[in-house]
């Protein structure tokens, strides 16, 4: 089982950042919630800081969690933990990504997500009155 911790990032007009996994990535040309794999030692929240400064040069202050689960993909299995985040800063630059977009809950639905995550997109388009 591989731990992978996924950010729900939003900024100050209530707007939620997604990427595209660019090729050569597994789930390449899916959409996600930026994170990664937990390395030894850390903690969901210490893996969502390293990742979005790796991997999209932004800052990020997760402050609540918001779910997790696991998820068979055949040749692996991962438990993904999400977190709602703010963004704090930084310019967007992507490595691991071909794409990212900053999106209306209600526009959630019209990206292609990795498997993993859809239970969280279906519940962050229901709960639309929260933040
Ligand atoms: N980061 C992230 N990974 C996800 C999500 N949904 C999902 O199925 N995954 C899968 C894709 C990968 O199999 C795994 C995470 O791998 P990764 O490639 O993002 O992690 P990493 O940067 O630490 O790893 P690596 O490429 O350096 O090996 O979890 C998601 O929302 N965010």
């Amino acid at each position: 089982m591989i731990e992978v911790a996924a950010a729900i990032i939003h900024n100050e007009e209530g707007k939620l950042l997604i990427a595209r996994r660019k090729p050569g990535k597994a789930q390449a040309g899916l959409w996600e919630f930026p994170g990664g794999k937990l390395e030894e030692g850390e903690d969901a929240r210490q893996c969502l800081h390293r990742e979005l400064m790796e991997e999209l040069n932004i800052s990020i202050r997760p402050y609540e969690a918001f779910g997790s689960h696991e998820h068979d993909y055949g040749s692996l299995r991962i438990r993904l933990t999400a977190w709602k985040a703010e963004y704090t800063g930084g310019e967007l630059r992507m490595s691991d990504h071909d794409a990212c977009s900053w999106v209306d809950r209600h526009e959630l639905a019209e990206y292609d997500f990795a498997p993993a995550d859809l239970p969280f997109v279906e519940r962050l388009i229901k709960d639309k009155m929260n933040s």
